[in-house]
Protein backbone atom coordinates (compact mmCIF):
# COMPACT_ATOMS: atom_id res chain seq x y z
CA UNK A 1 0.00 0.00 0.00
CA UNK A 2 1.20 3.38 -0.84
CA UNK A 3 0.59 4.49 2.56
CA UNK A 4 2.70 7.42 3.90
CA UNK A 5 5.92 5.94 5.96
CA UNK A 6 9.64 7.76 6.47
CA UNK A 7 11.21 5.95 3.07
CA UNK A 8 12.62 7.80 0.13
CA UNK A 9 9.04 7.05 -1.48
CA UNK A 10 6.80 7.75 1.37
CA UNK A 11 8.77 10.08 3.42
CA UNK A 12 8.47 13.69 5.49
CA UNK A 13 9.94 14.80 1.97
CA UNK A 14 6.43 13.56 -0.33
CA UNK A 15 3.96 14.47 2.81
CA UNK A 16 3.06 17.41 1.21
CA UNK A 17 1.59 15.67 -1.86
CA UNK A 18 -1.39 14.02 -0.13
CA UNK A 19 -1.21 16.34 3.12
CA UNK A 20 -0.87 19.70 1.82
CA UNK A 21 -0.81 21.57 5.75
CA UNK A 22 3.21 20.00 5.80
CA UNK A 23 3.80 23.30 4.37
CA UNK A 24 1.22 25.53 6.60
CA UNK A 25 2.43 28.17 8.91
CA UNK A 26 2.96 26.01 12.09
CA UNK A 27 4.53 22.40 11.64
CA UNK A 28 6.45 20.11 13.72
CA UNK A 29 8.97 19.85 14.71
CA UNK A 30 11.13 22.55 15.32
CA UNK A 31 14.72 23.43 16.02
CA UNK A 32 14.60 25.40 19.35
CA UNK A 33 17.48 27.91 19.48
CA UNK A 34 17.28 28.31 23.61
CA UNK A 35 18.73 32.43 23.12
CA UNK A 36 15.79 32.64 21.09
CA UNK A 37 13.25 31.59 23.40
CA UNK A 38 11.37 34.49 25.77
CA UNK A 39 11.38 33.34 29.64
CA UNK A 40 7.19 34.11 30.04
CA UNK A 41 6.56 34.15 33.76
CA UNK A 42 2.71 33.58 33.40
CA UNK A 43 3.80 29.80 32.03
CA UNK A 44 3.04 27.41 34.84
CA UNK A 45 4.44 24.59 36.03
CA UNK A 46 3.26 21.33 34.25
CA UNK A 47 0.54 19.15 36.29
CA UNK A 48 0.34 15.79 35.10
CA UNK A 49 -1.76 13.35 36.99
CA UNK A 50 -1.92 9.79 35.69
CA UNK A 51 -3.94 6.92 36.98
CA UNK A 52 -1.94 3.88 35.87
CA UNK A 53 -5.10 1.95 35.49
CA UNK A 54 -5.78 3.70 32.39
CA UNK A 55 -3.20 2.34 30.51
CA UNK A 56 -4.86 -0.65 28.03
CA UNK A 57 -2.19 -1.78 25.79
CA UNK A 58 0.96 -1.38 23.65
CA UNK A 59 0.93 -1.56 20.09
CA UNK A 60 3.21 -1.55 16.92
CA UNK A 61 0.95 1.09 14.83
CA UNK A 62 3.94 0.57 11.53
CA UNK A 63 5.11 4.08 12.48
CA UNK A 64 6.26 3.72 16.00
CA UNK A 65 4.98 1.53 18.95
CA UNK A 66 2.58 3.21 21.56
CA UNK A 67 0.72 2.99 24.91
CA UNK A 68 -2.45 3.59 24.84
CA UNK A 69 -4.27 4.66 27.55
CA UNK A 70 -8.78 4.69 28.35
CA UNK A 71 -9.90 8.58 27.65
CA UNK A 72 -13.17 8.05 28.82
CA UNK A 73 -13.07 9.72 31.58
CA UNK A 74 -10.31 12.73 33.34
CA UNK A 75 -8.65 9.76 35.34
CA UNK A 76 -5.31 10.81 33.51
CA UNK A 77 -4.76 14.56 32.90
CA UNK A 78 -2.46 17.57 31.80
CA UNK A 79 -3.69 20.85 32.95
CA UNK A 80 -2.21 23.92 33.96
CA UNK A 81 1.53 24.89 32.51
CA UNK A 82 0.57 26.93 29.14
CA UNK A 83 -2.92 25.50 28.46
CA UNK A 84 -5.66 26.37 29.58
CA UNK A 85 -8.11 23.68 30.73
CA UNK A 86 -8.09 20.04 31.15
CA UNK A 87 -6.72 17.85 28.57
CA UNK A 88 -6.64 13.99 28.81
CA UNK A 89 -4.18 11.52 28.12
CA UNK A 90 -4.65 9.21 25.10
CA UNK A 91 -1.50 7.92 24.47
CA UNK A 92 2.53 8.17 24.43
CA UNK A 93 4.66 7.06 21.39
CA UNK A 94 8.55 7.30 20.51
CA UNK A 95 10.70 8.47 17.53
CA UNK A 96 14.32 7.43 16.75
CA UNK A 97 17.27 7.13 14.92
CA UNK A 98 19.21 4.05 12.98
CA UNK A 99 22.15 5.21 15.17
CA UNK A 100 22.70 6.93 18.19
CA UNK A 101 23.55 10.21 16.57
CA UNK A 102 19.94 11.11 15.56
CA UNK A 103 16.01 10.38 16.12
CA UNK A 104 15.05 13.19 17.88
CA UNK A 105 12.22 15.27 16.08
CA UNK A 106 12.75 18.39 17.89
CA UNK A 107 16.30 19.83 17.99
CA UNK A 108 17.99 22.27 20.64
CA UNK A 109 20.43 24.60 18.51
CA UNK A 110 21.05 21.71 15.82
CA UNK A 111 21.50 18.91 18.54
CA UNK A 112 19.76 15.70 17.59
CA UNK A 113 18.94 13.50 20.65
CA UNK A 114 18.44 9.42 20.07
CA UNK A 115 15.17 9.39 20.41
CA UNK A 116 12.14 11.30 21.23
CA UNK A 117 9.22 10.49 23.65
CA UNK A 118 5.59 12.50 23.01
CA UNK A 119 2.68 12.07 25.31
CA UNK A 120 -0.42 12.88 23.75
CA UNK A 121 -3.25 14.80 25.33
CA UNK A 122 -6.54 16.00 24.08
CA UNK A 123 -9.03 19.36 25.10
CA UNK A 124 -11.95 17.87 27.02
CA UNK A 125 -13.85 21.49 25.68
CA UNK A 126 -14.45 18.74 23.07
CA UNK A 127 -16.18 15.93 22.51
CA UNK A 128 -13.57 13.43 21.61
CA UNK A 129 -10.30 13.23 20.43
CA UNK A 130 -11.02 13.13 16.77
CA UNK A 131 -13.29 16.52 16.96
CA UNK A 132 -9.79 17.87 19.03
CA UNK A 133 -7.67 17.12 16.90
CA UNK A 134 -8.78 19.38 13.76
CA UNK A 135 -8.93 22.64 16.59
CA UNK A 136 -6.03 24.81 17.08
CA UNK A 137 -6.10 23.80 20.68
CA UNK A 138 -7.12 20.43 20.42
CA UNK A 139 -4.18 19.02 21.60
CA UNK A 140 -1.03 19.14 23.84
CA UNK A 141 1.80 17.00 23.51
CA UNK A 142 4.92 16.83 26.39
CA UNK A 143 8.00 15.80 24.48
CA UNK A 144 10.68 14.49 26.15
CA UNK A 145 14.71 14.40 24.97
CA UNK A 146 16.45 10.85 25.44
CA UNK A 147 20.44 11.29 25.68
CA UNK A 148 22.74 7.83 25.89
CA UNK A 149 23.70 7.38 29.60
CA UNK A 150 22.90 4.79 32.34
CA UNK A 151 20.20 2.44 31.21
CA UNK A 152 16.90 3.51 32.08
CA UNK A 153 14.88 0.37 34.02
CA UNK A 154 11.38 2.66 33.33
CA UNK A 155 11.97 2.30 29.60
CA UNK A 156 13.14 -0.92 29.72
CA UNK A 157 9.62 -2.01 31.26
CA UNK A 158 8.43 -0.73 27.73
CA UNK A 159 11.53 -2.78 25.78
CA UNK A 160 10.67 -5.62 27.42
CA UNK A 161 6.89 -5.84 25.39
CA UNK A 162 8.78 -5.41 22.12
CA UNK A 163 9.45 -8.99 20.98
CA UNK A 164 5.24 -9.25 21.42
CA UNK A 165 4.64 -6.36 19.06
CA UNK A 166 7.35 -6.90 16.22
CA UNK A 167 5.44 -6.61 13.33
CA UNK A 168 2.81 -4.10 12.17
CA UNK A 169 -0.33 -4.60 13.62
CA UNK A 170 0.48 -6.71 16.61
CA UNK A 171 -0.71 -5.38 20.37
CA UNK A 172 -0.32 -7.02 23.87
CA UNK A 173 -1.92 -6.14 26.68
CA UNK A 174 0.05 -3.66 29.05
CA UNK A 175 -1.84 -2.47 32.28
CA UNK A 176 -0.66 -0.85 35.50
CA UNK A 177 1.52 1.41 33.80
CA UNK A 178 1.89 5.18 34.81
CA UNK A 179 4.08 7.40 32.37
CA UNK A 180 5.24 9.57 35.15
CA UNK A 181 7.99 7.69 35.71
CA UNK A 182 9.09 8.42 32.55
CA UNK A 183 9.55 12.28 32.70
CA UNK A 184 12.60 14.03 34.14
CA UNK A 185 12.97 15.13 37.41
CA UNK A 186 12.76 18.46 36.00
CA UNK A 187 9.47 19.82 34.49
CA UNK A 188 11.13 23.12 33.13
CA UNK A 189 9.77 23.34 29.35
CA UNK A 190 9.44 25.03 25.99
CA UNK A 191 6.40 25.82 24.33
CA UNK A 192 5.17 26.61 21.30
CA UNK A 193 2.04 26.49 18.92
CA UNK A 194 2.71 23.46 15.90
CA UNK A 195 1.13 20.30 14.85
CA UNK A 196 1.20 16.84 14.56
CA UNK A 197 4.44 15.43 13.18
CA UNK A 198 3.05 12.33 11.59
CA UNK A 199 0.38 12.78 8.77
CA UNK A 200 -2.30 14.29 8.94
CA UNK A 201 -0.07 16.97 10.67
CA UNK A 202 -3.18 19.23 11.70
CA UNK A 203 -2.07 22.07 13.27
CA UNK A 204 -3.52 21.36 16.88
CA UNK A 205 -0.90 21.28 19.06
CA UNK A 206 0.50 23.16 22.12
CA UNK A 207 3.48 21.19 22.01
CA UNK A 208 5.50 21.27 25.29
CA UNK A 209 9.22 20.48 24.90
CA UNK A 210 11.33 19.44 28.48
CA UNK A 211 14.20 20.89 28.75
CA UNK A 212 15.96 18.20 30.59
CA UNK A 213 16.64 14.78 28.87
CA UNK A 214 15.87 11.26 30.60
CA UNK A 215 19.13 8.21 30.07
CA UNK A 216 19.12 5.77 27.69
CA UNK A 217 21.80 3.29 27.42
CA UNK A 218 22.75 2.64 23.66
CA UNK A 219 21.74 -1.16 24.29
CA UNK A 220 18.16 -0.32 25.07
CA UNK A 221 18.46 1.77 22.11
CA UNK A 222 19.05 -1.15 19.96
CA UNK A 223 15.67 -2.83 21.11
CA UNK A 224 13.81 0.50 19.90
CA UNK A 225 15.04 -0.64 16.71
CA UNK A 226 14.57 -4.16 16.71
CA UNK A 227 10.88 -3.56 15.66
CA UNK A 228 10.09 -3.87 12.48
CA UNK A 229 7.84 -1.29 10.28
CA UNK A 230 6.17 -4.09 8.25
CA UNK A 231 3.90 -6.51 8.85
CA UNK A 232 4.29 -10.55 9.47
CA UNK A 233 3.80 -11.18 6.12
CA UNK A 234 5.62 -8.68 4.37
CA UNK A 235 9.52 -8.09 3.43
CA UNK A 236 10.81 -7.13 7.06
CA UNK A 237 12.09 -3.66 7.22
CA UNK A 238 13.58 -1.98 10.65
CA UNK A 239 11.61 0.62 12.25
CA UNK A 240 14.46 3.32 12.67
CA UNK A 241 14.66 6.92 11.70
CA UNK A 242 10.90 7.52 12.21
CA UNK A 243 11.19 11.14 12.79
CA UNK A 244 10.43 13.78 11.03
CA UNK A 245 12.83 16.75 10.44
CA UNK A 246 12.69 20.49 11.47
CA UNK A 247 10.00 22.85 10.07
CA UNK A 248 10.80 26.16 9.34
CA UNK A 249 9.38 28.43 12.84
CA UNK A 250 7.79 31.06 10.37
CA UNK A 251 6.11 34.06 12.43
CA UNK A 252 5.58 32.17 15.88
CA UNK A 253 7.44 32.56 18.97
CA UNK A 254 8.80 29.59 21.41
CA UNK A 255 8.17 30.66 24.66
CA UNK A 256 10.56 28.94 27.94
CA UNK A 257 8.87 28.55 31.79
CA UNK A 258 12.37 29.02 32.99
CA UNK A 259 15.25 31.76 33.25
C1 LIG B 1 -6.54 12.45 13.48
C2 LIG B 1 -5.26 12.17 14.10
C3 LIG B 1 -4.24 11.91 14.62
C4 LIG B 1 -2.94 11.67 15.21
N1 LIG B 1 -3.01 10.69 16.26
S1 LIG B 1 -2.03 10.88 17.53
O1 LIG B 1 -2.24 12.19 18.07
O2 LIG B 1 -2.24 9.78 18.42
C5 LIG B 1 -0.39 10.83 16.97
C6 LIG B 1 0.44 11.91 17.26
C7 LIG B 1 1.76 11.91 16.82
S2 LIG B 1 2.80 13.27 17.24
N2 LIG B 1 4.30 12.87 16.84
O3 LIG B 1 2.38 14.40 16.44
O4 LIG B 1 2.68 13.44 18.67
C8 LIG B 1 2.27 10.88 16.09
C9 LIG B 1 1.45 9.79 15.78
C10 LIG B 1 0.11 9.75 16.21
C11 LIG B 1 -0.70 8.56 15.83
O5 LIG B 1 -1.83 8.72 15.31
O6 LIG B 1 -0.19 7.46 16.03
ZN1 LIG C 1 5.38 11.83 18.08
Amino acid sequence: SHGWGYADHNGPEKWCENFPVANGPRQSPIDIQPSGASFDESLKPLKLQYDPSTSLDILNNGHSFQVTFADDDDSSTLTEGPISGKYRLKQFHFHWGASDDKGSEHTVEGKCYPAELHLVHWNTEYPSFGEAASKPDGLAVVGVFLEIGAANSNIQKLLDAMDAIKCKGMQTSFTNFDPTILLPESLDYWTYLGSLTTPPLLESVTWIVCKQSVSVSSEQMKKFRSLLFTAEDEEACCMVNNYRPPQPLKDREVRASFK
